[in-house]
Formats: structure tokens, C-alpha cells, sequence
């Protein structure tokens, strides 16, 4: 269990963390989602006692990080996959950690197996590619077999082969039980992992839901029909109470109402219809209407990523 009260931290004038409360249980994949720069490597530094908050707390399994009696067998991270010393190979990072945290080194071969690196474990860590070294960073995350997880962007730098395998091992991670707090820009890349999101922008807490109500409640339903009896059909639905908005079609865009109800005022008025189609707004458009007004920086549309374009609520 991690959980943030009033969680609060400052650099000069830049307030990165703003009054954050939230709580990520056991047993659950949770997704930590916000565009760049809102907040979420901070969250996760202060979680780990890299760092101070400026005011609140953030406990984990009851207690700040620097009272845990085993920090590394009560939490595992993965903030930065590029710190491992570039001429030391996997196995002996991985050795070096498991001495100064007091762990069985036959633990060592348990975790290169679990992600993929044994027939490289030999080999300089300087020399591996982003995902590699992501996969490495994960190994030193489980080393010590914790029951809180904390990963900042493990999906940097993997392919699509390399982030099936992450959404796999996070979802075993939580079905056995464990706090799995993930961060992540990408709401696409949660929503297909995440059983909880927590939403921030600009330090604060924009939402704190399962994956399945996010979705549900950002999204807003529409109804897209199409009718000889525009007009006809346009006044009934005003009248009902329902937004209808012009397509440049002919069709219409129906808000407020469903696409059962809409049939059915247009039964009752001798309305013909020719389609009627709910219409679900994309996740990315979930995302950015949520975040659209905290996003710290905004991208250039020219050349930019499409993580960035995301990330800037376009
Ligand atoms: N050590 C620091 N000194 C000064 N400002 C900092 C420091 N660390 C973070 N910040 C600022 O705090 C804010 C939050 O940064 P943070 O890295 O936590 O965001 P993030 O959500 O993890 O973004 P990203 O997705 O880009 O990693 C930013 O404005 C950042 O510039």
C-alpha cells in the first residue's frame, strides 16, 4: 500500500507536487498518468526518500521509505534504467545489489530469467540498448522480491514485443498480490493495464478512479444519426433536452440522450431514420480533455512525437 497525504514539494518557484492525496492498493495494477512535467518522477523520488517533501507525507506500507526495516525487500523501483555503471555487466550489477541489500545471491538467476536477459547477463551493461537496460532495471526492482512496485516509464524504449511482456509481468506482479504504481504519459498504454488510474497535472490530483470509470466517465457519449427528417428530428430532441450538433454530412450529433432513446422519440414523431450510431470518444481525448488545461510544457506541432503532441492536450 502507498498512500500520499497533502503530499507537497517545491524547487525555488516551481511547484512540482501540489497537495497530493491518493492511495494505491495491493493487488492492483495503477496506473500513474499525467502529460510531462506534472509531477509524476517527483511523486515517485519522494516516495523513495530521494528527496524531501516540502509538506505531507507518502507511506509505504504505513511508513516513509527511510523507516522501512528492509527497504529493498519492502519495495522495488525502477526510476532511471541508466544508472547502472557502464562497465559492469547485469550479473554483477545485480550482484553488488543483492550484497549491500542483504539478499541471496541465488536470486540473481531467478530474476534474468524472469526478464529475459540471461544469455546477455555476462556482458557490459554500457553496451545495452534502451530496452535492455530497462529490462535490467526491472531485475533490480525484483531482486529483492517486494510487495510494492514503483515504475517510472518502464515501457521507454521497448518494443511491441518488449511492452506486451511489461503489461504481462505488471499483471502478475499485482495478481500475486502486490502495489504496482506505474507512471506513464501515454493513457493508452495504462488503459490496456491499469485496473486504477491516478490523474495528475501540474502537481495536483486530477482523478483518482478505476481504469474502467476514467474511461466511462471521461468520455462523453454521442449519438451520431442520420435522417431525410433532419429538422423534424432536431426539434423533438431539443425539446427532449439533447444537444444537436450539425455534421458537415448532414448528419447529426446527438448529445444527451442514448441511441435507444433517440429511436424511440423518433418512432413516436414518424421520424425515418437511415443510421444511428453511438459514437465513443478515443481515450487520448479523455486524456486530453482532463489534462488539457495542466500541461507544463507544449509542444511544437512541427516534428513533434506523438507522445508529445499527447502530452500537450492536442
Ligand atoms: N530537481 C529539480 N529541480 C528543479 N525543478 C525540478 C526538479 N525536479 C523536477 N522539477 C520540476 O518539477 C516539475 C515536475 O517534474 P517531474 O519530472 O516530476 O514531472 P513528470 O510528470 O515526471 O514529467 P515527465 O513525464 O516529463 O518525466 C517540472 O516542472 C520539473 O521541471
Amino acid at each position: 500500500m502507498i498512500e500520499a497525504s497533502g503530499l507537497t514539494k517545491r524547487y525555488g518557484r516551481t511547484l512540482a507536487v501540489d497537495d497530493l492525496s491518493f492511495t494505491v492498493r495491493p493487488g492492483r495494477v495503477t496506473g500513474f498518468l499525467g502529460p510531462n512535467g506534472a509531477g509524476k518522477s517527483t511523486t515517485m523520488r519522494l516516495a523513495l526518500g530521494l528527496d524531501h517533501p516540502t509538506s505531507g507525507a507518502i507511506h509505504i506500507n504505513g511508513r516513509p521509505y527511510r523507516q522501512l526495516s528492509h527497504p529493498l525487500r519492502a519495495v522495488g523501483a525502477l526510476l532511471d534504467p541508466r544508472w547502472v555503471h557502464p562497465n559492469r555487466s547485469a550479473r554483477a550489477h545485480l550482484h553488488w545489489l543483492a550484497v549491500a541489500g542483504g539478499i541471496p545471491t541465488s536470486r540473481i538467476d531467478e530474476v534474468l530469467d524472469l526478464v529475459g536477459l540471461s544469455a546477455v547477463a555476462g556482458k557490459r551493461a554500457g553496451g545495452y540498448s534502451l530496452g535492455m537496460s530497462q529490462r535490467l532495471g526491472i531485475a533490480a526492482a525484483l531482486l529483492g522480491d517486494p510487495e510494492v512496485l514503483l515504475f517510472d516509464e518502464p515501457a521507454n524504449g521497448l518494443d511491441p514485443e518488449g511492452i506486451h511482456w511489461i503489461r504481462t509481468l505488471l499483471k502478475n506482479l499485482a495478481a500475486d498480490g502486490r502495489t504496482v504504481f506505474v507512471s506513464s504519459h501515454l493513457l493508452s498504454e495504462m488503459a490496456n493495464t491499469a485496473d486504477d488510474l491516478i490523474v495528475i497535472g501540474r502537481g495536483r490530483l486530477i482523478s483518482q478512479t478505476t481504469t474502467a470509470e476514467f474511461i466511462e466517465r471521461a468520455t462523453k457519449a454521442t449519438v451520431l444519426v442520420r435522417t431525410p427528417q433532419a429538422e423534424r428530428l432536431r426539434a423533438v430532441l431539443t425539446q427532449q433536452g439533447c444537444g444537436v450538433a450539425d455534421q458537415p454530412d448532414g448528419a447529426l450529433l446527438v448529445t444527451g440522450a442514448t441511441g435507444e432513446q433517440i429511436g424511440e422519440a423518433a418512432a413516436a414523431h414518424q421520424v425515418v431514420l437511415h443510421e444511428l450510431s453511438p459514437q465513443r470518444g478515443s481515450l487520448e481525448e479523455a486524456f486530453m480533455q482532463l489534462t488539457g488545461d495542466a500541461v507544463e510544457y507544449a509542444a511544437q506541432p512541427a516534428g513533434a512525437e506523438d507522445s508529445d503532441l499527447l502530452a500537450a492536450g492536442r
